[in-house]
């Protein structure tokens, strides 16, 4: 067990955890409405076409191409008026040569037409003819059969996490109960003497306790079930004591605070103790959220998080998140980017990466990210921002003007 910090890489920590991670075999089937972003525990195909049936993507008429062939504005085609295609059901005629069916957007083409001309390159000569002014193509403002998927196809791999669009998707052809992977349970313990429920009064020396409801956030956000456990006090037996408790039940435990290395800091000891192989880092190369502890015991991902909200924050994104996807076989596990232009120089050591909180603006048609400035204790310079500019590792800073890669919340 490393005593100091022995500080590694972000990309070193990660490797060093994700050798350990073994995703859960726990899954539930549940109805397509509650499935947003859950993540698949099996592919699914589709088991029909979609659409079932040609579908006209304008209002017309339905025709046979051929008969509009060289039509135009002093030649109209002149055809003859069959029926009109109903709404949510088959039509009952067939589009013969030389005819005409009215139909409306989204209506089954009638047996027999293969395009449909836009009412705009019509006129309605009388109650039975109308002439087309236009010619339309085979197949023209027509959506075929299964142009949108076919029966069989793949319409998600499994580790897809289910978006808004995935879900309209399976509804449309009329998957609603999905295979997804059970919510890692995340134990989520705080500790520190200063620190106190947020709804209590405050003590000169005390803090409310902001980590436990940004971690809980951020846990239901990674698709986890968060179970907050309370706060310890600086007391190593009975940190220890409460830390075995909530990893009792648990896939994954989150610690807050005692990270760094004062004599109070008695986490990492603690989590040493939890399991094995135990510790497997202390100290990654970034700031903030040097001193965070990223441990394994027996098969659970152990993090001991810094206690000031920013760096916990940033630690959980970096590590703690990802985790989490992987457990649940998630085939994407970082959040999405933005590129924007630097507002302002941004200076940093080489040797560690540096996360700066910016806010996002679009001025002039570009998107620019102003740094927001401030302590790793001040939870607010994460709360008035949209996202984070990294500063690489070999870099002694950025520069305003730069082109920067913005990590969004
Ligand atoms: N001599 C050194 N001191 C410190 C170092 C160092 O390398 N050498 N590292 C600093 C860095 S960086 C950080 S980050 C912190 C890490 O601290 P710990 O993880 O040990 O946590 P604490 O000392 O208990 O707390 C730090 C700070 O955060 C506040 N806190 C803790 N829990 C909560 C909570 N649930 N909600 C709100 N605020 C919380 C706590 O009151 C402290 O202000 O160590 C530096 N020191
Ligand atoms: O790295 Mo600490 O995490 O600066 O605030």
């Amino acid at each position: 067990m490393p005593d100091l910090f022995q500080v590694v890489t972000v990309a070193e920590a990660r490797a060093r955890l994700g050798a350990h991670i073994v995703p859960l075999s726990r899954r539930e089937v549940i109805p397509l409405h509650e499935a947003l972003d859950r993540v698949l525990a099996e592919e699914l195909r589709s088991p029909v076409d979609l659409p079932a049936f040609p579908r006209s993507t304008v209002d017309g008429f339905a025709v046979r191409a051929v008969d509009t062939y060289g039509a135009s504005e002093s030649l109209p085609a002149y055809l003859t008026l069959c029926g009109e295609v109903p709404m949510g059901r088959a039509p009952e005629f067939t589009v013969t040569s030389g005819e005409a069916a009215l139909i409306h957007t989204g209506g089954m083409l009638p047996s027999g037409s293969d395009s449909v001309v836009m009412v705009e390159y019509t006129q309605r000569l009388d109650p039975t003819m109308i002439e087309v002014v236009r010619p339309v193509a085979i197949g023209e403002n027509v959506i075929p059969v299964g142009e949108d998927v076919s029966r069989g196809d793949l319409l998600f791999p499994r580790g897809h996490r289910l978006r808004p669009q995935d879900l309209g998707g399976l509804a449309g052809v009329g998957i609603v109960r999905v295979p997804v992977v059970a919510r890692p349970r995340v134990a989520i313990l705080a500790s520190g003497d200063e620190i106190i429920p947020a709804d209590a009064d405050v003590a000169p020396g005390q803090v409310r306790d902001i980590n436990s409801y940004t971690i809980a956030a951020l846990v239901r956000r990674a698709g986890g079930e968060p179970v907050l456990c309370g706060i310890a006090p600086d007391d190593p037996t009975i940190l220890d004591r409460m830390a075995r408790s909530a990893l009792e039940g648990a896939d994954l435990l989150v610690l807050s605070a005692g990270s760094s290395v004062s004599a109070r800091d008695y986490t990492v000891r603690v989590i040493e103790a939890l399991g094995a192989p135990g510790v497997l880092v202390h100290g990654v190369a970034i700031h903030p959220g040097k001193p965070t502890i990223i441990a394994v015991a027996d098969e659970r991902p152990v993090f001991g998080l810094p206690g000031n909200p920013v760096s916990a924050i940033i630690a959980f994104g970096l590590f703690v998140a990802p985790a989490l996807r992987r457990l649940q076989g998630a085939l994407e596990v970082d959040p999405p980017t933005v590129q924007a232009v630097l507002t302002l120089n941004i200076a940093s050591k080489p040797g560690r990466e540096d996360f700066v909180p910016v806010r996002l603006e679009r001025r002039d048609g570009a998107l620019r990210a102003e740094p927001v400035f401030g302590k790793s204790n001040l939870i607010y310079t994460l709360a008035h921002a949209d996202g984070l500019v990294r500063v690489p590792l070999d870099l002694s800073g950025l520069y305003a003007g730069d082109t920067v890669e913005v990590v969004l919340f």
